[in-house]
């Protein structure tokens, strides 16, 4: 894909970070940001993954001293983004779709932009073109669709080419062509040495983008962690059965020491690739099977578990929040943890 220029990668020696030290934020009674401290570096993307309200547009917002901190600190590269010169070449960043005069067309609302950054105006046309919105660049952006919109305030963060870029749910409002772009354009920018911090609500959505995950609840800090080792972590195997013998079995299972859990609707669960001891004792047992099958818990899975006693609003499903399915542990053998209860918490 072509961008039109390639600054950041020759300019790469100059580490370009977002720091957070304790930050925090409340409305009122409200703590919306909760001492958060993390970094995001340069040359990979960063996703920035939390529920409904867990605060990351109030993050980016402090970022870029939108909202101003009520404890702690935000740097980047070192400064306050009140001391940044031309800030738009120093950060990039997409909020909200249709945060412009909807009178203007997407070409003069950029080049107002970049008139009052410094910014030379031919910069306009390339990053019109880097977005695709050409074609309707003298169009009033009153008449765009919410794709056009995201793409347009896409092409805002760009114009200063700068080396850090901040996306708050990108994917909103996109098609899967519209998706797709906005990956390849984040991979892109993160190859050519920028730093890409990307929020999102959906795991699905990270799992395909970012390298890094930096996941909040509530406010604070649930997990800083490659993506790699969150898949590796998250990714539980488990073995599925159903029988009719349900006693029969629990009994076997228990006297071999293997921990089982009720999913319910008659389901058990064994933690593990355990298919062939389980299949092993049931016959030795002459317990009839009517499913034994190798699981992988998803991803998606793993996030609501994580964050499952932070999401400020629940569809509620007669559990409380963060509930665990009931667990038969077998004698003398500690309480099985849910998944993800090992990440760090803020
Ligand atoms: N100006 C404000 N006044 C009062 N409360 C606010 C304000 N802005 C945000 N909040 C509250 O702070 C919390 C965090 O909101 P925020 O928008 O940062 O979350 P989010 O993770 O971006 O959520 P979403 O994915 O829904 O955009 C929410 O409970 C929200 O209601």
């Amino acid at each position: 894909m072509s961008l039109g220029w390639q600054r950041a990668s020759s300019r790469s020696s100059v580490v370009a970070m977002i720091e957070l030290e304790g930050l925090t934020k409340r409305y009122g009674e409200k703590v919306a940001v909760n001492n958060l401290s993390f970094t995001v570096r340069p040359g990979i993307i960063t996703g920035f993954l939390g529920p409904n309200g867990a605060g990351k547009s109030t993050t980016m917002r402090m970022v870029l001293g939108l909202d101003r901190p009520t404890a702690g600190d935000v740097r980047i590269d070192g400064k306050h983004y009140d001391e940044l010169k031309d800030p738009l070449t120093y950060i990039g960043a997409l909020l909200e779709a249709k945060a412009w005069h909807g009178g203007r067309s997407a070409y003069n609302h950029l080049l107002c932009l970049a008139q009052s950054n410094g910014i030379p105006a031919s910069r306009v046309r390339q990053v019109l073109d880097t977005v695709g919105l050409s074609a309707v660049a003298r169009k009033k952006t009153k008449g765009f669709s919410l794709g056009m919109g995201q793409r347009l305030g896409i092409a805002g963060a760009l114009l200063g080419d700068p080396r850090i870029l901040m996306f708050d749910e990108p994917v909103n409002g996109l098609d899967p062509e519209g998706i797709h772009w906005i990956r390849n354009l984040m991979k892109t920018l993160a190859s050519q040495g920028r730093t890409v911090f990307v929020s999102s609500h959906l795991m699905s959505e990270m799992a395909l983008t970012a390298d890094h995950l930096v996941v909040i609840g509530q406010g604070r800090l649930l997990a800083d962690t490659s993506m790699a080792e969150f898949i590796a972590e998250n990714s539980r195997s488990y073995v599925r059965i159903r029988t009719p013998q349900r006693e029969q079995l629990l009994d076997a299972l228990h006297a071999a020491g293997v921990t089982v859990v009720e999913s319910g609707e008659g389901v058990l669960e064994v933690d593990g690739d355990k298919s062939e001891t389980v299949g092993e004792l049931a016959a030795r047992h002459q317990v009839v099977l009517y499913e034994l099958s190798p699981q992988r818990a998803s991803l998606e899975e793993a996030f609501m578990q994580l964050t499952a006693e932070s999401v400020e609003y629940h569809a509620h499903d007669g559990q409380p929040p963060g509930a665990v399915p009931q667990q038969q542990q077998p004698p003398g053998q500690p309480p099985q943890q849910p998944w993800g209860s090992d990440w760090k918490r803020g």
